[in-house]
Formats: structure tokens, sequence, C-alpha cells
């Protein structure tokens, strides 16, 4: 090699160290946030910021042992971006509520299509603002109660499959597959006026497709980027890059599109009043006066102006979208364990078929007012959700500077609430390995504040779909506890062991059933 050529080399190599050298500079730039302000916190190292416990431990195990080791106000960091970590009272209440002009809008992972910009849970300011307001009325108690019916259809029919399944050779069955099907029915019928049915058919498309969107790992890619390095996230996308498996999208997409179009054909209007109904009534500009009530009923304020600007069409499309998946996954989840601790915790439920069969009896059909009062049942789902909080954690973005007693924080800031290691605080929850639903006992009440559960978030950015939630998992529960006694099997693993993104157990939650006798 001539003397030219090792110039050329060395040259390279320089170029090599140089960009190296500033890709470190920019990455760990940062660092020094929280450490200068002597606000405790994880280790931090490039690209992976204080992320390389969730890899080695697990989301759930190292959001949990986070609060015990670094108290209730700490620091993060995601790849380079600094998150401040709160947990006491004082500041949850103003970044929540109080502040919430400040802090309205939340970290939301999108791949920059309209589609997903045009998500409730992504819309920031004053678009998230008017589309929350036409869609809160969903969610009121007249249209829960209208919604009974499907739930008792689709309980009766849970509870049967139940049946089906442990009057087999081998009576295992797998709460998560079983609730899965129950919640997409409920969806697809209350939601969309579509008969799923797959809990007559398990291998439905719908709960496929469903799976494939919810299959996501902490290692895919889009995780990957999102997580160490947001930015990329919308050039990607112009190279074709997808967030959601494209086919799967596609056919949820084609769902709506068909429920909208059949919507928008009907005659009949105001006659339906599901969701699809009410945000093509909302996209028509033609709110009533009993929608407007009802939205005021849950504390939304009714912007003057959200009459005159009605729904886009992209945004009844992804918003109904949106409530197919987040009225699937979640709900889900929570029905999955509330039916697996009842089988490992025999006297609790003992304690709830009791309460149910006082309340309700042998009525066929349950009615939303008979729920309401199985006060029990409703402390065994609190303290499911306790335990398995759907989101581990929830965030929000600081749009502006402010100064949040004596604590600086800054435009573009981003405000991590740890949702599970609050659940998981002794001083909040004694004992908190122990599944105990005695917590949320009226008389208890008065030893909590708002934020010691939150597993529907806190404030105006709160879950939408909770009541929703909570009433399709309590009719669904009734059915299944009075035509069955859980129990535990061989199958059944004590305790779960979850996957490291989430409360998601990929061999499945095995338990079994046993007849009751009346
Ligand atoms: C057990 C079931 C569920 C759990 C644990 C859950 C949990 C959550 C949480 C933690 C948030 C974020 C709240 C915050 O940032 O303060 C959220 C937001 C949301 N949830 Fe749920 N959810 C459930 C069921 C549902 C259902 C059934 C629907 C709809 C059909 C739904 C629709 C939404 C939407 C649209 C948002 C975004 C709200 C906004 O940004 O204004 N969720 N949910």
């Amino acid at each position: 090699m001539n003397i030219l050529g090792v110039i050329q080399i060395a040259d390279w190599f320089l170029v090599v160290v140089c960009i190296g050298v500033a890709f470190y500079i920019w990455s760990t730039w940062t660092f020094n946030k929280f450490k200068d302000q002597g606000i405790p916190g994880p280790k931090p190292y490039p690209i992976v910021g204080t992320g390389l416990s969730f890899l080695i431990q697990g989301f759930i195990d190292s959001e949990k042992n986070r609060m015990r080791k670094y108290g209730n106000f700490y620091g993060t960091f995601m790849g380079r971006t600094p998150q401040w970590v709160i947990a006491r009272d004082e500041l949850l209440t103003e970044v929540l509520v109080k502040q919430f002009p400040c802090f309205g809008n939340r970290r939301a992972f999108s791949d920059g299509s309209e589609l997903v910009e045009s998500f409730l849970t992504v819309l920031v300011d004053e678009d998230w603002k008017r589309v929350r307001n036409l869609l809160t009325p969903t969610f009121s108690s007249g249209k829960l109660k209208m919604m009974m019916h499907q739930m008792n259809k689709c309980g009766a029919q849970l509870a049967e499959n139940i049946g089906q399944l442990t009057s087999k050779p081998d009576p295992a069955f797998d709460t998560k597959e079983v609730s899965g099907c129950y919640t997409m029915d409920v969806i697809g019928g209350t939601a969309f006026g579509v008969d799923v049915n797959s809990l007559k058919d398990p291998e439905s498309i719908f709960v496929k497709h469903a799976k494939k969107i919810f299959s996501f790992s902490l290692f895919s890619p889009f995780f990957l980027v999102a997580f160490f390095a947001p930015f990329l996230l919308k050039p990607l996308k112009k190279m074709g890059f997808q967030m959601f498996p494209k086919d799967s999208m596609n056919f949820f997409q084609e769902v709506t599109e068909e429920a909208i179009a059949q919507r928008k054909a009907n005659t009949n209007k105001g006659g339906n009043t599901d969701l699809i109904q009410l945000m093509v009534n909302a996209h028509n500009i033609d709110i009533t006066d009993e929608q407007k009530a009802e939205a005021t009923e849950y504390g939304a304020t009714y912007e003057k102006d959200t009459k005159e600007k009605g729904l886009k069409n992209v945004e009844i499309l992804a918003n109904g979208m949106l409530f197919f998946l987040a009225g699937y996954d979640t709900t889900a989840t929570m029905m999955s364990l509330l039916l697996y601790q009842l089988a490992i915790e025999q006297e609790v439920q003992e304690k709830l078929y009791n309460e149910i069969q006082d309340v309700i009896g042998d009525k066929e059909k349950v009615d939303y007012n008979d729920i309401m009062k199985l006060q029990y049942l409703d402390m065994c789902i609190n303290e499911t959700l306790r335990m398995y909080p759907a989101a581990p954690i929830i965030d929000r973005i600081c749009s502006r500077d402010v100064t949040i007693n004596g604590i600086e924080f800054k435009k573009g800031d981003v405000v991590v609430i740890p949702v599970l290691g609050i659940h998981f605080d002794e001083k909040r929850w004694p004992n908190p390995e122990v599944f105990n639903p005695e917590r949320f006992a009226p008389e208890e009440k008065k030893n909590h504040g708002p934020f010691d559960w939150m597993p529907f978030g806190y404030g105006p950015r709160n879950c939408v779909g909770m009541r929703l939630a909570l009433l399709e998992a309590k009719v669904a529960t009734v059915h299944v506890l009075r035509k069955h006694r859980l129990v535990t099997c061989e199958k059944t693993k004590t305790p779960l062991k979850f996957d490291k993104i989430g409360f998601r157990v990929k061999a499945g939650i095995w338990i079994s059933a046993e007849p009751r006798e009346n």
C-alpha cells in the first residue's frame, strides 16, 4: 500500500472517531440534568438511557423496584430525553389537574400518519378537546344501559363456552383467550353493530387481527426506534415503515369504514345511538342538547365552538378503530387476571358468589342497577387493577415553562407518573404483593388519597372508556360465577410470569372450572 493509501485510511479513521465522539457527546449531553439538581435516579447510558433495566429485569419488576429505590420523585432518561418521574401527591395534583393547560398532552408514539395522528390518545390541544368532548357522551350511563343487552348476550355465551371447554378431557382454559373473545364481541356489537361472534368462533378474523396488532414486542423495530430515537419515526414512515401490521390495520379500517357508510346511509337519524352513529352525527355538526348534557355529566367543558367544528372524516375512522383496539386488550387483560385471582382465592370467590346470589338471585338477565349494587365485585376488580394496571406508567408533556413547588419544568419536558410503582408502594398499600379486595372496602376509603389508585389515569385526560370497561367486566364475571366455580388446575402457574413488556403472559393464564350445582 502506498503512502497515499495509508493517509486515506487514517483520514477515514479520524472521520469515524470524530463522528463517534460527536454522537457520544450528543447522546449524553442531557445526562447531568437531574444530577446537577441533586435529584436521584438510575444511571443513564448512551443510547439506552436508563432503559437497560427494562431489558434486563423486565418492565414490571423494574418499575416496582425503582420507586422503592429512588422514592417518589426521581429522574430517568428515555434514550437522551430526560423524564421527571413524580409520585408525590402535591405534584400529581398540579400536573394532572390544576396545571392541565401546561400538561394536557401526552407523549404519544405515532408513525406520523394522518390516521394515527387522529387517535384521541395522540391528538393535542384544541383538537383533542374538541374530539374528546364529542366522544365523551358515548360512555354516559344512558348509553351504557343500552349496551346491557349485548353484554348479557355475550356474558351468557362466555359462561357456556367455559362449560364446554372444561368438560373436555383436559379441563384447562386460557382466561385471556376467552376474555379476549368476550370483549371483542361486546365492542363489535355495542360500538359498531357488527356481530363478531368470536366466542362461538375463536378463530374469528377479528380476534386474529387484534392479536396481531397487540403482539408487538419490546424488541420490535418500532418500539426500539420509538424508545431510543423517536425523531426517526417520521422519516421512516415516509420510507413506508408502519407502526402496526399493515394487513391488520387495513382490516379494522375496512370494518370501520363500512360501519360509517351504513350509518351515513341510514335515514333513521338518531335512531342508532352507538359510537359510530354518534361520531357520524358529530361529523354532521348535529349535536343534541341531550348529548351536550351527557358530556357535562362527565365533567367535560362543552365548548361552544365544538358545535361549529364537528369531527373530520379521518377522525371518525381513526377513533372508531381506536375504540375497537382499546376496548379489546385492556379490558380482556383485566378480566383474565380477575378470573385467575378468583380461581386462586377460593374464599374471595365464595364471598363474591354469595353477593351475586343475594343481589341478582335467579334473574336470567342482569340489569345495570343490580350491577351497581355489587360492592364486593367492585372491590375485587379494583384490587385486580391495583396489582395489574394495564398501563404501568402514564405520561404528560410540558407545553410551556412552568415552576411548580420550586421545580422548573421546561417546555418539552416529559413527566412520567409511575402508576405501578404507586400501586406497589408499601406506604400506600401495605403488603402490596398480596391480593386483598378488602383494601377497597368503604371504611378503608378514608385511608387513601385520589392518587393511590390510577389504573385509568387521572384528570381530564383520563381513560374515556373506563365505565364501559368496568361494566363489561362486571357483567361477564356475574354470568361466569353463577354457572361455575373457578378452580386452579395442573396448568395454573403461581405466581404468573409476565413477559418483559407488560402484563402479558405468553403461555396463557390457565385455570379450570366446575359447574355450580344449582
Ligand atoms: C381495563 C380496561 C382499561 C384500562 C386499564 C385503560 C387504561 C387507560 C389509561 C391508563 C389511559 C391513559 C390515561 C391518562 O393518561 O391519564 C387510557 C386512555 C384511553 N383509553 Fe382506556 N383503558 C381501558 C379500557 C378502555 C376502553 C374499553 C376504551 C374504549 C372503548 C378505552 C379508550 C381509551 C382512550 C380513547 C384513551 C385516551 C383518552 C384521551 O387521551 O383523552 N379504554 N386508558
